[in-house]
């Protein structure tokens, strides 16, 4: 189960860059959904709603209420960036620096490391510079910097864009296995098999505004806009 603390509710957050609106307004609780999916044309506003619910883009007017004072909400929660930004050093110092931040101990490090570098598959390559990762191991990476600390949220951009079956199968089942030790994930992505696969609510963008959500069951078998059914059908929606 995911910690029923960990909930958020939006009121009629708006966020506005240059004078035009880019979300909102948006009013929306989190529930308590393990897995939500956010999806949605180019420029929907995902990555943005994914960053107002981290705290980490400007809102313009409205409120993001976490169940819980927001600096403990920051602390729990983790975010992978579309393209994940790695400390140029070995994939050993890369899953150890959120602990070292942490401040944990040497030994409870070194054994964390060793079994996400396992779970990611990337244990022979404890020391080879991050950089030279291929863009699957990248992610593979990236996800296991994310998870190695149990955040009790983590907020994922499309953390499969541009890889092939095989990466986005593992990264599914990394994900999977996160979920179910507790883990809520909120996450974008353009695929829809994959949406279908993993979510559990959904959360479908249009020109910024929440245009329809609800579980992932009725929203992929009866979506009630035309605009949901059109997208789904993979036609263009503007
Ligand atoms: N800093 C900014 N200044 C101006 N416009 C911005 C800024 N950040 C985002 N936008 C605009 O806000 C809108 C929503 O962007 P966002 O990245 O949230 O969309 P998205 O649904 O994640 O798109 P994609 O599927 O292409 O990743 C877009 O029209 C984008 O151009």
């Amino acid at each position: 189960m995911v910690d029923p603390q960990m909930s958020a509710q939006l009121v009629d957050v708006v966020v506005k860059r240059r004078g035009k609106t880019v979300l909102g307004p948006v009013n929306l609780d989190l529930g308590a959904a393990r897995f939500t999916i956010v999806i949605g044309p180019n420029g929907a506003g995902k990555t943005t709603l994914l960053k107002v619910l981290h705290g980490v883009e400007r809102v313009s007017s409205g409120t993001v209420q976490w169940s819980v004072p927001d600096e403990q909400a920051r602390q729990a929660q983790a975010y992978v960036f579309q393209s994940p930004i790695m400390l140029r050093r070995s994939v050993r110092q890369n899953l150890a620096y959120p602990l070292e931040l942490l401040g944990t101990g040497k030994d409870e490090t070194a054994h964390r490391v060793a079994t996400w570098a396992r779970n990611i598959g990337l244990e022979d390559m404890l020391d080879t510079p991050a950089p030279r990762l291929s863009g699957g191991e990248k992610q593979k990476l990236a996800l296991g910097r994310a998870l190695i600390r149990q955040p009790k949220v983590l907020f994922l951009d499309e953390p499969c864009a541009n890889l092939d079956g095989r990466s986005t199968r593992e990264i599914e089942a990394l994900l999977t296995v996160a979920t179910k030790a507790g883990t809520r994930i909120v996450m974008t992505t353009h695929n829809i098999g994959q949406a279908m696969r993993l979510s559990e609510t959904v959360i479908f963008l249009l020109n910024g505004a929440v245009h329809e959500s609800g579980p992932a069951s009725e929203f992929f078998n009866a979506p009630c806009t035309p605009e949901a059914q059109a997208f789904l059908k993979g036609d263009i929606v503007e």
